[in-house]
Parts: C-alpha cells; sequence; structure tokens
C-alpha cells in the first residue's frame, strides 16, 4: 500500500519503515527511513512539512530522536505511513528518495552500555558441553535468571567494518603453559539486539510491564568471539577479550511498533520464575539467515528464545541499575534444535571436530578473508514479513 515502487520480497515494506543514519557523498550524516530499494532523507522532508522538531532528523546518530519516548517514537511512525501510503505525499517525497545503493550506512546510535546475554537454552546446553563437558551443561542458575555479562560498547561497530583478528592468551587443555598470537578459533554469534530509547532512573527497576516505555526496537548483532581466548581466560568472571574486540550490528533499527504483529508466546518456563520476571512475555517471531562466503549455512529461529526480551531488561535493571538512551543488550546466541539452526561456528561443527563444507571445502573457525552476513525478518501473523536488513564483516589478518 504505497506510491513507491516496490521491488518483490523487499525487506522494507510500507510498514516497515526503519530508521538509519547515512551518509551521502561528503555530506552530512543525517537519518533516513528505509524503503524498498531507497531511503527516504527525513530533514528536508520534515522542515518542508514544517514538523516540529525536523532537526531531530539532521543528525549524526538516532540518540536524540530515541531520548524522545514511546508517544513521540509513535507520533514519527503516523508521520511515516502517512508519508508512503498517501498520493498526495508523492511531490513533497519523490525528490528526497535516495537509492540506498548510493550511500554508505554508518552505526545508528551511539552505544551506550552493551550486555550480551545467553537466552537460548539450546546454545547454553550446547557450549556447556563443548566447554564444560563434565559437568553438567546448565549451570544452576540458568532457568532462574537471564544470565548475562556487560560487554564493550566503544567497539560495537557498523555492518560492513572490516574484524581485525584477535590476539591474545590462549591454553588448550593439552598444552602445559599459555602462549600469546592471533585467535585460531574466531567464532561468530548470531544476536538480536534490543536498543533502550528511554532512560530510566538511577534506583527504579524497569519492570517487565514497563519495557514497551523504554525499548525502542531492535538490530542484528554478530557478537564476533575468539573462542580459544575465551576458553582461558573466562573463569571465574565471564568472557572479556574473548568478545570485546568487535561487535557489528545492522544499520536500521526496525521499531517495536513495527514488528507488534510478528509477537509470539514464549514458550513454557520450568520452573516458575520469581514475580520480577513474570508478566505477559513474548518474543518476535524472527527467521535469521546466516551466509559463510555466500553460502547459506544456518536457519536460527527467535521464538524458542527462553528468556523474553522484556524479562531482561527486568533483570539487569531489578538491582536499580538505570539505562541510558543508546543502551544496547543482545540476546544471546540464538540456535534452534535443528543442527542447521545453529547460531554459531563452535556449534556448526562440534567444536571444530564436525567441519562444515562451504563452498566444497572444509571449515570450522574463520579464516583471513572469510565474510559471515546475517540477514534476518520477523513474520507477522497474517504472513507479511518485517526485515531486519543485514549485518556483515570480513576478517582480515591479525597485526604483526
Ligand atoms: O558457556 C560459556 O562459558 C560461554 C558462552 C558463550 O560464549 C555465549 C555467550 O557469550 C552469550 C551468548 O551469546 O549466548
Ligand atoms: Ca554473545
Ligand atoms: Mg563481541
Amino acid at each position: 500500500m504505497t506510491w513507491i515502487d516496490l521491488p518483490d520480497a523487499t525487506p522494507f515494506g510500507p510498514d516497515n519503515l526503519p530508521l538509519g543514519v547515512f551518509r551521502l557523498g561528503d555530506e552530512e550524516p543525517r537519518i533516513g527511513a528505509a524503503i524498498g530499494d531507497h531511503l527516504i532523507d527525513l530533514a528536508p522532508v520534515a522542515s518542508a512539512q514544517m514538523l516540529d522538531g525536523s532537526q531531530l532528523f539532521n543528525q549524526p546518530t538516532l540518540n536524540a530522536f530515541l531520548a524522545l519516548g514511546r508517544p513521540a517514537w509513535k507520533a514519527t511512525r503516523e508521520w511515516l505511513l502517512d508519508l508512503v501510503r498517501n498520493e498526495n505525499n508523492r511531490d513533497a517525497v519523490e525528490p528526497h528518495l535516495v537509492p540506498r545503493d548510493a550511500v554508505t550506512m554508518l552505526l545508528p546510535f551511539e552505544v551506550a552500555d552493551y550486555v550480551d546475554f545467553y537466552a537460548s537454552e539450546v546454545h547454553a546446553t550446547n557450549l556447556g558441553r563443548l566447554f564444560r563437558p563434565d559437568s553438567e551443561p546448565l549451570l544452576p542458575n540458568w532457568k532462574h535468571l537471564p544470565v548475562g555479562y556487560h560487554g564493550r560498547a566503544g567497539t560495537v561497530v557498523a555492518s560492513g567494518t572490516d574484524i581485525v583478528r584477535p590476539s591474545g592468551q590462549r591454553k588448550a587443555p593439552t598444552d602445559t603453559e599459555p602462549s600469546y598470537g592471533p585467535s585460531q578459533r574466531l567464532d561468530i554469534e548470531v544476536e538480536l539486539g534490543f536498543v533502550v530509547g528511554t532512560p530510566s532512573a538511577l534506583g527504579t527497576p524497569v519492570g517487565v510491564d514497563a519495557f514497551e516505555d523504554h525499548m525502542y526496537g531492535v538490530v542484528l548483532v554478530n557478537d564476533w568471539s575468539a573462542r580459544d581466548l575465551q576458553a582461558w581466560e573466562y573463569v571465574p568472571l565471564g568472557p572479556f577479550l574473548g568478545k570485546s574486540f568487535a561487535t557489528s550490528i545492522s544499520p536500521w533499527v526496525v521499531s517495536l511498533e513495527a514488528l507488534k504483529d510478528a509477537m509470539v508466546p514464549l514458550p513454557q518456563q520450568d520452573p516458575p520464575v520469581l514475580p520480577y520476571l513474570r508478566g505477559d512475555l513474548q518474543n518476535p517471531d524472527i527467521t535469521f539467515e546466516v551466509r559463510w562466503n555466500g553460502q547459506l549455512v544456518s536457519t536460527p529461529p527467535y521464538r524458542e528464545m527462553y528468556w523474553s526480551p522484556a524479562q531482561m531488561l527486568a533483570h539487569l535493571s531489578v538491582n536499580g541499575a538505570s539505562v541510558r538512551t543508546g543502551d544496547l543488550y543482545a540476546s544471546g546466541t540464538v540456535s534452534g534444535t535443528a543442527k542447521d539452526q545453529r547460531g554459531s561456528f563452535i556449534e556448526l561443527s562440534w567444536g571444530g571436530r564436525e567441519p562444515v563444507t562451504v563452498n566444497g571445502e572444509e571449515r570450522t573457525f574463520l579464516q583471513d578473508g572469510d565474510e559471515v552476513t546475517i540477514t534476518g525478518w520477523a513474520t507477522t501473523k497474517d504472513g507479511r514479513r518485517i526485515g531486519l536488513g543485514e549485518v556483515t564483516g570480513r576478517i582480515t589478518p591479525a597485526r604483526k
């Protein structure tokens, strides 16, 4: 339902309208809304219509917009929907439709804090088996709270940024001493990232029911992970340098509003969770596709995730920790039960013991020059697709 020509099967139909930050030539970066193969350059369209806050779109990040809160997000979405649906807006909008292949997409928001959860039961069980083969795969806390750790906000990078192979300390169980050098077990993690808009006050938890007041929307995340560094360093405080060197996110932030017809009930939680984690719990019904050097290797399903995004936010603030505009928290690796639904290569290759065939070559972990692209889309109850676009990155050799 739009006067704009759309290619078949575009991720960015007229009811999606995700926001991102683009650079056109040597012009200042500013905010656009994706539609089909184009984006709408929002600042000039808003100025011409004398919308309050048109300066908001003349910004190198979405942060000021994210800080406005849900009533303003909703009003902006109504305005955008009208721009693309109502033919009367053609003259105002058409001159500001920019082909997406003519722009560079930048990091969409300045990342405040970054948290990485661990919300897939299948992934947590698989990693437990691989990292701790002699113990129960799920630790005793796992079904009582969404396990997470604080990551490194400053190394969240835009899709398309090259990933330099990290170096660090490794010590395989068979080694007698640790050594320093380039990671030999460089991996991906397919995740969904949640972008906080409205901040909360220090000392005041954000309850499960207040999720929609704070949460703006989602991005695709690839949480690059050096498994050899991680396995040696993580005890007892958790991942550190094995994951802090880079985390890639997709350029288009899809609003919660656009996903509302794609929410499904959370799978049953057993044992029952503590009262502060209870509520009307839902997951977006998102499917990812993972391409390794162009070849499809996995299709992780989000709907089976054990912990809901509202529970993650409630848990991370239950001690009174405040959230800020631009906070990003990732779901944790999304893995389904089928082998071709695993969201990391350590799982797909079962610790490197069962290589995956990629374009006819046997592969376990990432080699220099490899490129990984994750795409994703939500499916609505009436079968429409709301695309999340893609996040991509290529491995370059370790620094000498
Ligand atoms: O179980 C472990 O020790 C390690 C788990 C992970 O590496 C996963 C992680 O970082 C969180 C996630 O993405 O699910
Ligand atoms: Ca992760
Ligand atoms: Mg990372």
